[in-house]
């Protein structure tokens, strides 16, 4: 019996069929997905609630992952594959390292656990807790915002701490924002967030304040740069470097947008950077991509509007 890349199926956290690239061996169907540039895989695992990781692969018996307990695993496998793509197409970067690292993801971490995260090697989903998220790989968004920690991680190394783990914690939301693509879609984590309530989300890129963040530097949150501080208040001043690019998204588009954005981040900003040196690298890539025209008065006008100057 040989060992051979398979397209199977799957049902996602909210319900919708997708099909999966899997990959059979010894008689199981594994989501190990192996169709991307060489040597590249993504590879999806489950820490069936404990805290092991990677845990253990994902596997069915038909290549058909329809289970319950399997839509969690379907969605961050596809959903990372969806953010393969972009970085690729868009950016000709072969995974978050830019030379095919695996992108490995587990789900099913820990019990109710209401989070996401890049741990430095993968990305971990909780289920959350049924009322304030569901499985959180079920949003694209959130895939999109853990695999942009890895490429950040592999480029300016943003520091996870005050303007610096604001600016990283941006990048993030800002890469969900565009690998969802919808001009209409502001809001991040909306797919999965308070599946008792309609409409909300966690963010909102363009109405920070909505959900208790500032979209102003005169309401920057000084918060202590502790665990208990969110490391400065980093998942609340990225409301203000969020709020700017929906301005300058608002203005020239994901696409123009997301090559200013990328070429900051890879090229511009460094671990120390602050929300002024954001500016800086964001008008500088502006400039070295399209020259001093309306891209570049667009990051001027969206940082003049929430007064990073
Ligand atoms: C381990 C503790 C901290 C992890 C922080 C990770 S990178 C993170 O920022 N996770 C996102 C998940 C997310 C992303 C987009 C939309 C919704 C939810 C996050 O924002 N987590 C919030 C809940 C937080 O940690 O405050
Ligand atoms: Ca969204
Ligand atoms: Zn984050």
């Amino acid at each position: 019996r040989y060992d051979e890349p398979t397209i199977g199926s799957g049902v996602g956290v909210n319900g919708q069929t997708k099909s999966l690239n899997t990959y059979l061996s010894n008689g199981n169907y594994y989501l190990y997905d192996t169709t991307k540039a060489m040597n590249n895989q993504i590879r999806t695992y489950t820490s069936n609630n404990g805290t092991y990781l990677p845990g253990n692969y994902m596997t069915d018996t038909n290549n058909n992952f329809n289970a319950s307990d399997q839509a969690a695993g379907v969605d961050a496998h596809y959903y990372a594959g969806l953010t393969y793509d972009y970085f690729y197409n868009n950016h000709n970067r072969n995974s978050f390292d830019g030379n095919g690292a695996t992108i490995a993801s587990t789900v099913h971490y820990q019990s109710n656990y209401n989070n996401a995260f890049w741990n430095g090697s993968q990305m971990v989903y909780g289920d959350g807790d049924g009322r304030t998220f569901i499985e959180l790989s079920g949003a694209l968004d959130i895939v999109a915002h853990e695999i942009t920690h890895a490429v950040t991680t592999y480029s300016a190394d943003l520091a996870y701490h005050n303007q610096s783990g604001a600016l990283n914690e941006s990048f993030s939301d800002v890469f969900a924002i565009i690998v969802e693509g919808d001009t209409n879609d502001w809001l991040l984590g909306e797919d999965v967030y308070t599946p008792g309530i309609y409409g909300d989300a966690l963010r909102s890129m363009s109405n920070p304040e909505q959900y208790n963040q500032p979209a102003h530097m005169d309401d920057y949150y000084h918060s202590p740069d502790t665990k208990d501080g969110d490391w400065g208040g980093v998942h609340t001043n990225s409301g203000i470097p969020n709020k700017a690019f929906y301005h300058v998204a608002s203005d020239i588009g994901f696409e123009k947008s997301g090559d200013i954005y990328y070429k900051a981040l890879t090229q511009y900003l460094t671990s120390t950077s602050d929300f002024e040196d954001a500016r800086v690298a964001l008008e500088q890539s502006a400039i070295d991509l399209y020259g001093s025209g309306s891209e570049l008065q667009a990051i001027k006008n969206g940082f003049d509007l929430v007064g990073i100057g």
